[in-house]
């Protein structure tokens, strides 16, 4: 589980890369890309005996296609290449395995061939990666259909074509792989928005080259690992004042649901007392389901608490804002949700008084809301989900996760994550108070703001794929059996960490 965390590399930071290698490595990149896709095709087509089709295109993915023919041939497979771009304008390293191939004994056809009686073993898109310009038409778009089409296992090297590897933004016609083969390290694009759908099993082959080494890593995908140093064994002389106090402000009229599900989630998480602040001035004085939780009406939260939340089923009225104003100003870790990011978006007193807060604070919205925010629409967001969330991490000086396929947490100072857990069936209401009480409870718990946001995002993602394996999701899936699995999932978490020798011993929180 604890693996080390995987490096995300916009295109930008992959061309640095291969600008500084290309020159000296041996064998080259492309030789290296092509094999080790030539590796992961052997062990995706088992012992079918059928040809494998490749389709190469005018550019150094089409390289790489030309590699992969030529090892597999040289193992014994049968393979048909498709190349339909004038050899000649091939760029250098591509040229050089397109002859590299022909002289192997490899054939080319000129157009994409119908499939034999027993179909392909395997079909592969090597017809552009990262220099994909603009949206794929015409011929090419014809094949990718006809590629897509076909009932056999779909491979995409380095990234499916069409498919902006940064945005993950299909332009075009696009592969839909059921395995990527991507080189050096995994891409934005290849994660978030569209990118999961159509990259399917995704494999990293780093070429032997520690990106690292090369260029500074600005983007990983969130593992246990980078936040494995929080998860602590309890002392068990311990009592529920050192586990925190955490706030819910919100629960206003018909929307009370919001703010109590936050609150079980909080508390469900370990923390000490959770305090629930309702704006429904009939709403309930007790939460008989869970009746841990302290219900106040929403002016009357503690003065004293560890981490505030604010927005679950808040409301846009006056009263809120006066609330969410006078939230600001507590110098405590806040969270920040639903509308009280509407409310943020659009008034420049409560913005101005976000950016000057001293203490932690962490915006968790959804596309929609982020657009609010940036005073643009959910279309744009989802165009570069990266920059929407690093704009808004850097205008309000917060931590932000954008939710969606492939959330994104991004910092202040420009560093970003991305999460793989997670399915579609957490598209589901309340699935976003839960994280917004995840996140508080672990800040009530005195866990650093980066580590809580990040532990949050992976568990909640965590805990609906633990229930969609055991048949309860996708379909279905409720927001409450989310907090359920939640605290099953962080407690085996913890558990694994006792065994991890790395972990330091029980420690009382500091505070
Ligand atoms: N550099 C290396 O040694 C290594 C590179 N590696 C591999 O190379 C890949 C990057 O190669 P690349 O830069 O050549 O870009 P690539 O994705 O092949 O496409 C460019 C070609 O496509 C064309 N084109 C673009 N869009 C189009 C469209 N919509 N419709 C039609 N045509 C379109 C574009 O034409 P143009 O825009 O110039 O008209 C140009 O001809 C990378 O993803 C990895 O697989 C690895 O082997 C590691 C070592
Ligand atoms: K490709």
């Amino acid at each position: 589980m604890f693996s080390t965390a995987q490096s995300i590399y916009p295109v930008r930071a992959i061309r640095e890369i291969e600008d500084q290698l290309i020159p000296s490595a041996k064998p080259s990149l492309m030789e290296r890309a092509g094999r080790a896709a030539a590796e992961d095709a052997v062990r995706l087509i088992l012992d079918r005996p059928a040809a494998i089709l490749i389709a190469c295109g005018p550019g150094n993915n089409g390289g790489d296609g030309f590699v992969m023919a030529r090892q597999l041939a040289q193992a014994g497979r049968e393979v048909v290449v498709a190349f339909a771009a004038a050899p000649e304008r091939l760029p250098a390293e591509a040229a050089k395995a397109h002859a590299d191939y022909l002289a192997a004994g490899g054939t080319i056809v000129s157009d994409l061939p119908a499939a034999p009686a027993n179909g392909w073993a395997l079909v592969v898109d090597a017809l552009f990666g990262i220099g994909l310009a603009r949206p794929v038409e015409g011929r090419y778009a014809g094949w990718i259909n006809a590629l897509n089409a076909q009932p056999a296992p779909r491979m995409a090297l380095d990234v499916p074509s069409g498919l902006d590897a940064d945005t993950g933004q299909p332009l075009g016609t696009t592969f839909r792989a059921t395995h990527t083969t991507t080189f050096i390290a995994l891409k934005p694009g290849l994660l978030t928005n569209d990118g999961p759908d159509y990259c399917g099993e995704i494999s990293v082959q780093r070429l032997d080259i520690e990106a690292p080494a090369w260029v500074p890593v600005r983007g990983q995908a969130i593992r246990p690992a980078l936040f494995r140093a929080h998860l602590r064994p309890r002392p068990r002389n311990t009592h529920k004042g050192i586990h925190g106090d955490a706030g819910i402000l919100g629960g206003n009229t018909g929307m009370v649901g919001a703010a109590l599900l936050a609150g079980r989630a909080a508390l469900w998480l370990g923390t000490g007392r959770v305090y629930v602040g309702l704006l429904d001035e009939y709403g309930p004085s007790v939460d008989c389901s869970q009746p841990e939780l302290m219900l106040r009406r929403a002016h009357a939260l503690p003065e004293r608490l560890s981490a505030l939340a604010v927005g679950p089923g808040l409301g846009t009225q006056p009263a809120a804002e006066g609330l969410l104003a006078a939230a600001l100003g507590r110098p405590v870790p806040l969270v920040l949700d639903a509308d009280a990011l509407n409310l943020i978006g659009t008034d420049s007193a409560l913005q101005s008084a976000l950016a000057a807060r001293e203490a932690p604070s962490v915006l968790t919205p959804h596309p929609a809301e982020a657009a609010r925010m940036l005073g643009c629409d959910t279309a744009c967001v989802q165009a570069d989900r990266l920059h929407a969330a690093l704009e808004i991490a850097r205008r309000h000086r917060a931590l932000v996760v954008l939710k969606g396929c492939g959330s994104i947490v991004a910092t202040p100072d420009e560093r970003w994550f991305i999460n793989g857990t997670g399915h579609p069936g957490m598209a589901t209401a309340g699935m976003g108070d839960v994280l917004t009480g995840l996140v508080v409870g672990l800040l009530a718990q005195s866990w650093p703001a980066e580590s809580a946001l990040l532990a949050a995002v992976h568990l909640h993602g965590a805990a609906a794929d633990r229930l969609a394996r055991e048949g309860i999701g996708p379909v279905g899936l409720t927001a409450s059996e989310t907090i359920d699995a939640a605290r099953g999932v962080f407690n085996g978490w913890l558990i694994e960490a006792q065994r991890d020798p790395r972990i330091t011993p029980p420690q009382r929180p500091i505070r």
